[in-house]
């Protein structure tokens, strides 16, 4: 059996824990649950439930978040436990060398440890490879869609990449899928409008300009990179960013949504010019061994893939020496249900490297 240490159950996190407390297949065990504020840790008898944890988080019984003893009380447990970071946070990622060292195992969809500064990376590849631990973190990329795992396979079978392309970005799949449909509508939505209904089909980030920046898409592409063994950095990747000049400095979110009208034109005449070369607009991430990785709003012709895809979809296609066809994976690439789906999926490779005839 495997102890579970959840910290984040915000959307995702309490997703992760109701599909995991309902396996069938396993039981797996959660021994400490903590937000940002506080923090419940189990006594070894009463290990928490579904049912019990939001109530006891919020009970006076809980304690100061404090990760240093969540991570003491995780690693003093006989059964191996797993660190299940649900949050999106620079200070719980840090951890992660320190918790693959005590040999508490990391899952996260966190994507900052892995698209952040080059020694945290570098650490932690050299913690897992000590040997205590592992780490998995597939809904970093592509929520739970095969894209590291895939990639893995890849580099690890000896093939060589010459290209990861892709539309990385559930919230912008979305927005020019509709925007920028080869088959537009008779009454077209403006720009504006169609960033207004992603938000309120909850896609975006609090704050679209957070999508809309390219930052989520580049995080996504330089931990492709890195895992494919190409050093990308956040601080260098050429990224375009699509939120207009005079509306980066808008004070909140409202206030950029009522202003981006504004902008419609202007991405008017990018559709407009698009479609007069038969082409619509995709923004796309790319990994390139040849230096020319990039993140762009580029057009792409009617017959290609990336044309097609509809709703919230991701795409990734990967074209390496055996397959100069591409190896394409694509579909719900946003969303608590997947992204929990990807992490369990990560959660059962730990559980069956640990007892491989269970
Ligand atoms: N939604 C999606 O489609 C996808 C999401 N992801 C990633 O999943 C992660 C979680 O997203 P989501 O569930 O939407 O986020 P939420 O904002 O719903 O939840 C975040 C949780 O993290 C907790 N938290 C924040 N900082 C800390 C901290 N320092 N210590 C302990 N707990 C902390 C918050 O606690 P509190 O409530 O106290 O603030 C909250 O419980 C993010 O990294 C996101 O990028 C990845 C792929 C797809
Ligand atoms: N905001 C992201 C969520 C997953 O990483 C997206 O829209 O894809
Ligand atoms: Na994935």
């Amino acid at each position: 059996m495997l102890n579970l240490a959840i910290i984040g159950p915000g959307l995702v996190g309490s997703e992760f824990i109701s599909q995991v407390l309902k396996s069938t297949t396993r039981t797996f065990r959660i021994i400490a649950v903590s937000n940002s504020k506080r923090m419940v840790l189990s006594q070894t008898t009463a290990p928490l439930t579904n049912s019990s944890w939001k109530t006891q988080l919020e009970s006076p019984s809980a304690t100061p978040t404090d990760l240093a003893k969540l991570a003491a009380h995780a690693a003093s447990q006989q059964e191996p436990c797993v660190v299940v970071d649900c949050t999106s946070s620079d200070a719980v990622a840090e951890c992660y060398p320190v918790w693959l060292r005590m040999g508490l195992h990391v899952i996260t969809p966190n994507k900052k440890a892995f698209s952040g500064p080059l020694p945290l990376w570098d650490d932690i590849q050299k913690a897992a490879k000590e040997g205590k631990a592992h780490v998995f973190h597939e809904s970093t990329v592509g929520a739970g869609l095969p894209i590291l795992s895939t990639l893995r396979d890849l580099i690890e079978t000896g093939d060589d990449i010459t290209r990861i392309e892709g539309i990385f970005s559930g919230t912008l799949s979305y927005l020019f899928n509709n925007f920028s449909s080869p088959n537009p509508p008779t009454t077209p939505s403006t720009f504006s409008q169609t960033v207004s209904t992603a938000k309120s089909l909850g896609y975006t980030e609090p704050d679209p300009r957070d999508d809309l920046n390219g930052m989520d898409v580049a995080r996504k592409v330089v931990i492709l990179g890195r895992c494919a063994g190409i050093p990308l950095d956040l601080t260098t990747l050429h990224v375009e960013n699509m939120v207009p000049e005079q509306l980066r400095n808008a004070p909140n979110a409202d206030a950029f949504m009522q202003q981006l009208p504004e902008a419609d034109a202007h991405f008017a005449k990018l559709n407009e010019d698009a479609r007069k070369e038969q082409c619509v607009l995709r923004y796309v991430g790319c990994v390139d061994p040849n230096g020319q990785s990039s993140v762009k709003l580029a057009k792409y012709p009617l017959a290609h893939p990336f044309a097609a895809l509809t709703g919230s979809d991701n795409v990734i296609a990967f074209t390496t020496r055996i397959f100069p066809s591409p190896l394409i994976v694509q579909g719900a690439g946003a969303g608590a249900a997947v992204t929990a789906f990807g992490m369990f999926c990560d959660l059962l490779k730990i559980d069956r490297i640990l007892s491989p005839h269970a």
